[in-house]
């Protein structure tokens, strides 16, 4: 069969882009992802283009690993893909030849605790400094001057609209030691995977030579979100054959926050003059009334390039707007229609709950508990950012690299062995005196300290020890080593219910190392190391451990940033008010209340059946309940959508005026008692429950509401439409 014809004409002819440059500019939805993997399938199997020699960039490691199960599914061969993020691309090139521009072998990543954890020191040796300088402000402004490729001199000359409160040369001071220290304990961070790479490929051309031999065709999705570095990277690995493939939506850029330039989508064919330029217009994903609602809210960015999105799909069922008179009904509500829908046979892998804010997760997850439906939060803490399992892999970096003071610093006091603050900063002060690692300045404590120092070389002894045997063992045996010679163990058993659960992860760290290392044929524990240190919490697969037992099917809560490029049948997006969506600080950020308009858009448009936009008049923040208003957003698509009481019938709106919908004269139910979806009486129903009524057949409880004879059951009849009746007179027995 011919595997261009599952692709609409636009679609198959920017799949069968053979060389040059090429952007595939289009809205959501659009099937930008479809047709990178097709490209690529049709690159190996009509150009007879090994897949050695092909790179595909994606956003999150899940993606690549997605993207390659689909083109694995279409060509035989396209196992052997290069498929990666950009910072494990990074983090291989580097492995394999940053020692060419000074790295030495068996560097550490340090993640963004890792970081802070180094600030902290540093900054308070800064002249100027403020006592109570914020180290996150200062990672960021250093995060932000990688992620553009600036040095600190570069940062001095051109941060200053990056400084967030920081005297720009402070913040230089801060950024200038923080790289000495990296390198004095050969560590890199996660800005470093891109910067050293794009370092390297300048001044090793010979390196560069081979990453372009590897990656002969490169191409990368979700373009729209690129830094300079990954620009830069990009642009050097194709600067010799020139077959660079780029897919994005400038509408759907939304890390700008972290140093995302949309001009490199916007400047491509600036960049590249001979570039081949595809569009897609045709939107497969979702209904037309969601695609509307979508297209009228983006138009209301001033600086965008216009776009034609057309729906594929028709109209469908109507967008429902609820507002709640808090967050926990809110988030009731939430929970059921998600009981709802599952009744309508949605599965819960189909629905997920979007909100703004990590913090907006608590609430929502309280209702769906309540309502018994299992949910796993995307990007929370994540398993690898649990305290056990980052302290037992902190043992191990040190183990590797004994001048990692930070792991150091992490793991000394775990457990307690009576080393204490005052004597680290004195080793430290050594240190730094005489270019020492805090290890190195442990086993020679018998000259530093004055009491204490049997403490600290029995340490630096067991630290030996481990050294030792980094290389004779398998990863899940060295880590087992670890728990146990440290005594971490024997903490943990001290410790009560806590220190089991904590057990408890850490005996799934030793399984995952063993799954690892099935994978990973003669891997070693620092590739180990590597490959924990590249999991984003979202692509994390542990992600269901840290937050308990959650069974495969369970419904997926994330924050709208982590939605991009996903779709869900059913969505629902919560707390869409003023302050939270736009959010305040974004509107003290120029440019900010577009990039929350794309953010929005980015949200809508995983909907691919159903949306439902929700809203509290009250809302807890902070320890302090404040009166919301509904987002600005609302406005802007007003007709677009229905709003609806907690029984899904339409009703009229209490403020701004009311919104005009689709159904304006549709009745409303009126609100009593406040209902609840728990059964009040011990024979009364619950929400959720399948129902029969003589007259309308078999239904749904949606809601019930009150006591006694006054109790009422609000009920969805298949093909009748929603009833609210008195559970006195009604005549229901349970199906
Ligand atoms: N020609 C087509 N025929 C059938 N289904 C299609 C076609 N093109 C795309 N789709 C489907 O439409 C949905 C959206 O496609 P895809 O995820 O590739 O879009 P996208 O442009 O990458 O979206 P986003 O901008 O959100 O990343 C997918 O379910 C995809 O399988
Ligand atoms: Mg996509």
């Amino acid at each position: 069969m011919d595997l261009l014809s599952q692709l609409n004409p636009n679609q198959a002819e920017a799949a069968a882009h053979y060389t040059g440059p090429a952007l595939v500019i289009a809205g959501a939805g659009s099937g930008k992802t479809r047709t990178l993997v097709y490209r690529l399938a049709h690159l190996i199997m009509h150009h007879h283009v090994p897949p050695r020699e092909i790179l595909a960039v994606t956003f999150t490691n899940k993606a690549a690993a997605e993207m390659r199960e689909r083109a694995e599914k279409l060509v035989y061969g396209a196992s052997d893909l290069w498929m990666s993020t950009f910072h494990s691309a990074g983090v291989r090139i580097l492995r394999a030849y940053g020692e060419n521009i000074g790295l030495k072998r068996g560097f550490v990543i340090l993640d963004d605790d890792d970081q802070l954890d180094l600030l902290k020191e540093i900054m308070g040796g800064i002249p100027g400094m403020p006592q109570d300088a914020n180290p996150r402000y200062l990672r960021s402004i250093i995060d932000k001057a990688k992620s553009n490729l600036w040095t600190p001199d570069d940062l001095y000359v051109k941060g200053d609209e990056f400084m967030a409160g920081l005297r720009k040369d402070v913040a230089v001071e801060g950024y200038r030691r923080y790289e000495s220290r990296m390198r004095g304990m050969n560590a890199i961070d996660f800005g470093d995977l891109l910067s050293e790479t794009v370092r390297l490929f300048r001044e090793v051309p010979e390196v560069l030579e081979k990453i372009q031999a590897r990656a002969r065709f490169i191409m990368i999705d979700e373009y729209q979100d690129t830094n300079t570095a990954q620009y830069e990277f990009a642009r050097l690995i194709a600067s010799k054959e020139r077959n660079l493939l780029v897919v994005g939506d400038p509408d759907q850029s939304i890390y700008k926050f972290r140093g995302a330039d949309i001009k490199n989508i916007l400047d491509f064919q600036k960049d590249y003059s001979d570039a081949k330029v595809y569009k897609l217009q045709e939107n497969y994903r979702s209904s037309a009334k969601v695609l509307t609602i979508a297209n009228k809210l983006i138009e209301n960015n001033a600086e965008r390039l216009e776009k034609t999105l057309v729906p594929v799909k028709p109209d469908g069922e109507d967008v429902w707007f609820y507002r709640a008179t808090d967050q926990k009904f809110e988030s009731d509500f939430v929970a059921q229609q998600i009981t709802l829908m599952s009744h309508r046979g949605y599965k819960l892998t189909d629905m997920a709950v979007l909100y703004r804010t990590n913090a907006q997760s608590r609430v929502v997850e309280e209702s769906l508990r309540r309502a018994q439906i299992p949910a796993k939060i995307i990007g929370g803490v994540g398993f690898y950012d649990r305290r056990e399992i980052k302290d037992i892999l902190a043992y191990a970096r040190l183990a590797i690299n004994p001048s990692d003071d930070v792991a150091f610093r992490r793991v000394v006091g775990r457990p307690k062995r009576g080393i204490g603050d005052t004597a680290v900063q004195k080793l430290l002060d050594w240190g730094s005196l005489y270019k020492k690692s805090l290890l190195e300045a442990a086993r020679m404590a018998d000259t530093i300290l004055e009491r204490g120092a049997n403490k600290c070389q029995d340490f630096a002894l067991l630290m030996q020890s481990l050294s030792e045997a980094v290389d004779l063992y398998e990863p899940h045996h060295f880590l087992r080593m670890v728990i146990e010679s440290t005594g971490y163990l024997e903490m943990l058993k001290a410790e009560g219910q806590e220190g089991h659960d904590r057990r408890e992860n850490l005996e799934e760290l030793l399984n995952a190392a063993t799954d690892w290392s099935e994978q990973h044929e003669g891997g070693s524990i620092a590739d180990f190391l590597d490959d924990a240190a590249l999991l984003s919490s979202v692509d994390d697969e542990k992600v269901k451990l840290a937050n308990g037992d959650v069974p495969e099917e369970s419904i997926t809560l994330m924050t709208l940033h982590n939605a991009k490029g996903l779709e869900f049948p059913v969505v629902f997006i919560v707390g869409v008010e003023e302050g939270l969506l736009p959010s305040r600080n974004s509107l003290m950020e120029p440019g900010g209340l577009e990039e929350e308009r794309r953010l929005f858009y980015v949200g809508i448009t995983r909907a691919m059946d159903r949306l439902y936009l929700t809203a509290a008049e009250n809302r807890m923040q902070y320890g302090k309940t404040n009166a919301c208003e509904d987002s600005r957003f609302l406005e802007e698509i007003e007709g677009g959508f229905v709003p609806v009481d907690l029984y899904g019938q339409p009703a009229s709106a209490k403020k701004r005026g009311g919104w005009s919908t689709f159904h304006p004269s549709a009745p409303s139910v009126p609100r009593s008692t406040a209902p609840s979806t728990t059964p009040s009486a011990s024979d009364g129903f619950k929400g959720g429950e399948k129902v029969k009524h003589p007259k309308f057949g078999n239904g749904i409880v949606l809601a019930v509401a009150g006591f006694g004879d006054k109790q009422q059951v609000t009920v969805n009849f298949a093909g009748v439409g929603n009833k609210t009746l008195l559970t006195k007179f009604a005549n229901l027995t349970r199906a």
